[in-house]
């Protein structure tokens, strides 16, 4: 991106992560999991589309889940403050040279006007402020289970230059509140926020562009421990791919499940406020045992390599960048055994990395 952010007209006021579109290869299997397991509620349902929202949300949806050929995240959608901000992200984004689409509402139903682009990340964005309001669940306790979830809380993207990835949000006006890097400098991971909370938006050094999770937040740990409990009692303990545990970064409490085409969804709750300006940068050192699991636990190596096709805006999966810099995955065995857990100390434990 030859832009500098000085150079650019201003930015869309994005105030929030909003709903994401993923492409399923069975509506039905892909029902059950969102629906019988996490419990999310059916908003609208067409015979190729699910329209789904957590308890807490009044929009009329944050996920979108299609029926198609393919399995791909098709869509990474932001609210923006107002109607107006929608012009702001049809200059910033011809500006940046990119695809940009302005489309009608009811394009995407239950949606008001939008802007969508190919950012320059490679990744389909979509800008809106209006949408159909629905019934909140948020105080429905007769319908939400043991599991219940509370909203969307972030997307998790693959790219393969998180310094550029970050200058590009940066421009959009998001904050950093958390990243991961080494001693030479090179940066494997950055966590970056528009609401208050540690992420709208993560940034994963790898190959992409790449969805590598989408993640909504539940209000105590029980409620994802009771999915656990939920996937066991059905004999489908295969889908939790990782976790439960607690993060190192954000300090969310997590639990990592693969929906039936195997696009990675994350269960979080517990992480922190950041919305005073001056909140504090916090950066960890790859080689830290605690950062990706504060216990220390093994990151298992799909979790690193593993991730879903993105779609451009006819819907052709994008094609995938090398990255060039260092990975996570070959300069530490995830957040476990070839590690430290005390900077100076030669001690190991029982730790799986040192056990293979
Ligand atoms: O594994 S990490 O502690 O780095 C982590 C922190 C927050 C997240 O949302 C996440 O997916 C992963
Ligand atoms: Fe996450």
């Amino acid at each position: 991106m030859s832009d500098t952010t000085r150079d650019l007209p201003t930015p869309p006021d994005v105030i929030r992560c909003a709903y994401a579109e993923l492409v399923v290869t069975d509506l039905q299997a892909s029902k059950w999991f969102y629906t019988g397991l996490l419990g999310l509620v059916v908003t609208h349902e067409t015979e190729d589309a699910l329209y789904l929202r957590a308890f807490e949300e009044y929009l009329h949806h944050s996920l979108v889940v299609r029926q198609g050929p393919v399995a791909a995240a098709a869509k990474f959608a932001y609210r923006v403050r107002t109607p107006q901000d929608l012009d702001l992200a049809e200059a910033h984004y011809r500006a940046l040279g990119v695809e940009v689409r302005r489309v009608p509402a009811g394009t995407t139903r239950g949606i008001g006007e939008a802007v969508q682009v190919v950012d320059p990340l490679g990744f389909p964005v979509e800008f809106f402020h209006e949408a159909e309001h629905v019934e909140r669940f948020h105080q429905r306790y007769d319908l939400h289970g043991a599991g219940a979830i509370s909203r969307l809380d972030h997307f998790n993207v693959v790219t393969p230059d998180v310094p550029a990835a970050r200058a590009y949000y940066e421009g959009l006006g998001f904050k950093v509140s958390e990243d991961i890097e080494d001693d030479e400098g090179t940066v494997y991971a950055a966590w970056m926020y528009r609401k208050p909370t540690v992420h709208d938006v993560a940034l994963t050094g790898g190959d992409g562009p790449r969805m590598h999770h989408i993640a909504f937040a539940t209000h105590e740990r029980s409620q994802i421990l009771h999915l656990c409990d939920h996937l066991g009692a059905v004999r489908r303990s295969d889908q939790i791919e990782r976790g439960p545990g607690r993060h190192g970064v954000s300090n969310a409490f997590y639990l990592y499940l693969l929906d039936p085409d195997g696009h990675r969804i994350e269960i979080y709750t517990h992480d922190y406020y950041t919305g005073d300006p001056d909140n504090p940068v916090i950066t960890w050192d790859v080689h830290d045992n605690q950062r990706r699991d504060w216990w220390g636990n093994p990151v298992v190596p799909s979790w690193y390599a593993n991730a879903s096709t993105v779609l451009d805006l006819d819907g052709t999966p994008r094609p995938v960048t090398e990255r060039t810099q260092d990975r996570e995955s070959d300069v530490t065995i995830g957040a476990d055994g070839f590690s430290y857990t005390r900077k100076d100390d030669e001690a190991v434990g029982f730790k799986v990395g040192h056990q293979v």
